[in-house]
């Protein structure tokens, strides 16, 4: 699914009307319908709330707000308006204000007449949408703090007011906090970002039939990558398949106190469909490892604590580095070993070895930065923000860190997985791909060794292209992690219960899957 710009909305918009052949109007009213149904699901039929206010302002964000009060009181419900002034309303704002029942209660908002709203108020914030031009101020500012302040439950239309579809407001600018935001078409930008959570509560994209066409041609470096996305992306195991078809994979992971990380690791690479895996730990760990990993081989360094050997790289398709590393000057060693020879290529015209970087590897990187130049084309690197910043600079905001993300991954040819809510990958191409699936209970030590293990069985699938990889593993991992919730609840999550859910994740993302369904 594509992210646009609230620019490119509004021409969105405009390509549906003409090629629908809709008045602008009727556009609206689908998306007053779309929040119509939202109500419907919060509140059924017969509890609806005593008391609903619509704030609408002057532009089609109050437009959409009156076209829904007019079917919230067809559908019997308590609602009341609260106009925010202007000299200049929209045409469909005059239109839906003209069809609004006059036994719907209309007050003009005013500085001495704020409309009163108790914590057991249902407000639908239809103040501003992604026509806002400039951060909120006078009398429109007035209005949302005092409905922040007010507690109630606030219903955002398409956009919380006040805060920018796809770039920072001022740090004291007025936006409306909403519990509940409800899009129309596709999301926006400004809904996955951690800063911009408090404001935004939960969103969901509602389908108001805007126009495909307009929305294939139209080009963007955002994307959200949802289940229609991912459907059919794992390809069928063929049936005259064997383990050398789906590759053999290299595990560098591991020391002293840390070979959790190895075995979690190493089990979500089984997990992904590897057809074999050698992990190289140190000597502590052989014992634990080939106890717990049966599947997997194991070649132990001659260092107890460890890692300070590089093994002969010649038999593996994908080498991951990184899980439970730690930061000894001969593992540092062993990473920059392992770039030099992944920086050659493999053959003549191959291309280089896939390699994936994690936790202590991108220390060790933050560390050395000459090594940045080292890396082999297609790399995958997974930081959660403070690795990244070691990697980069510290970010003013997450806008900015977006923009240092996309650079980085441009400049380094390399794909980089940013982990957080809305993981996101950046291409060397400049794509950004925000992920949908994952939960809060994910949040917990192991969940980062397990989405190596499983980037690197699906770096060693020869079948996928690097960037099909590397969506996949994210999108499967986050899956994973949902599945499990629903068996532990998200406080009792571990990361192996995301390991045991890695197989009915992929095989939602399988081509078999989507057929027989
Ligand atoms: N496909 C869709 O997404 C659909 C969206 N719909 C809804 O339409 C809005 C966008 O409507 P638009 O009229 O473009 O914009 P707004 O309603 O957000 O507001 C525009 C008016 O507000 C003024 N404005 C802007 N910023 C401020 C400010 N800081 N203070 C005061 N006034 C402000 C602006 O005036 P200008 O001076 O900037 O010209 C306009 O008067 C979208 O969000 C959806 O809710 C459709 O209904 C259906 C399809
Ligand atoms: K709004």
């Amino acid at each position: 699914m594509k992210i646009l710009t609230a620019a490119q909305t509004r021409a969105l918009d405009q390509a549906t009307i003409t090629e629908q052949g809709l008045t602008s109007a009727q556009l609206m009213e689908r998306a007053a319908q779309a929040l119509l149904f939202w109500f419907y699901g919060q509140y059924g039929y017969g509890r609806v709330p005593a008391d609903t206010l619509l704030l609408c302002g002057p532009g089609n964000n109050g437009g959409d707000g009156l076209a829904l009060a007019r079917l919230l009181h067809e559908a019997n419900y308590s609602v009341r308006v609260a106009l925010l002034p202007a000299s200049r309303y929209s045409p469909d704002w005059q239109h839906n204000r003209q069809r609004l029942p006059a036994a719907v209660p209309v007050a003009e908002i005013s500085a001495g007449a704020l409309p009163a709203i108790s914590a057991d108020t249902v407000v639908v914030d239809a103040l501003f949408g992604t026509g806002l031009s400039r951060p909120l101020a006078g009398l429109a500012a007035a209005v949302v703090a005092h409905l922040n302040q007010a507690q109630a439950r606030v219903l955002a239309v398409d956009i919380p007011s006040g805060l920018f579809a796809e770039a920072s407001q001022p740090a004291d600018s007025a936006v409306v906090r909403a519990r509940h935001t409800v899009s129309f078409g596709l999301p926006k930008l400004a809904f996955l970002l951690p800063q911009n959570a408090e404001f935004v509560g939960e969103w969901q994209v509602e389908d108001i039939e805007l126009s495909p066409g307009f929305i294939a041609r139209t080009t963007t470096p955002w994307h959200y990558t949802d289940a229609a996305t991912m459907a059919g992306q794992l390809p069928p195991r063929p049936r005259f398949s064997h383990k050398g078809t789906f590759g053999h994979a290299l595990l560098l992971a591991g020391s002293r106190g840390k070979m959790g990380a190895a075995v979690l690791a190493a089990g979500a690479c089984l997990r992904g469909g590897v057809g074999l895996l050698t992990a190289h730990i140190p000597a502590c760990g052989y014992d634990i490892f080939q106890n717990s990993q049966p599947e997997a081989m194991c070649l132990s360094d001659a260092q107890p604590d460890h890692i300070s050997e590089l093994p002969n790289l010649k038999p593996y398709q994908a080498v991951a580095i990184g899980p439970g590393l730690g930061q000894h000057a001969a593992s540092s060693s062993v990473l920059r070993q392992l770039l030099e020879a992944a920086s050659q290529p493999r053959e003549k015209t191959g291309p280089p070895l896939p390699l994936v970087l994690d936790a202590d590897a991108l220390n060790l990187l933050g560390q050395h930065r000459e090594l940045l130049s080292l890396l082999p084309e297609n790399a995958v690197l997974t930081p959660h923000p403070k690795e990244f910043e070691r990697l980069t600079e510290p970010a003013r905001d997450d806008y900015h860190r977006l923009e240092l993300l996309r650079d980085f991954a441009q400049q380094h040819r390399c794909l980089v997985v940013l982990k957080g809510a809305y993981t996101c990958l950046a291409t060397p191409g400049g794509e950004l791909h925000f992920n949908s699936t994952g939960n809060p209970g994910m949040a917990t030590g192991g969940s980062g060794d397990v989405l190596t293990g499983l980037l690197l069985a699906l770096r060693a699938d020869a079948r996928l292209l690097p960037f099909e990889a590397v969506r996949l593993a994210v999108y499967a991992h986050g899956l994973a992690g949902d599945l499990a919730a629903h068996e532990t609840g998200e406080a009792g999550l571990v990361a192996g219960d995301i390991v045991r859910h890695l197989g009915p994740a992929l095989s939602r993302c399988s081509q078999r899957a989507q057929n027989t369904k």
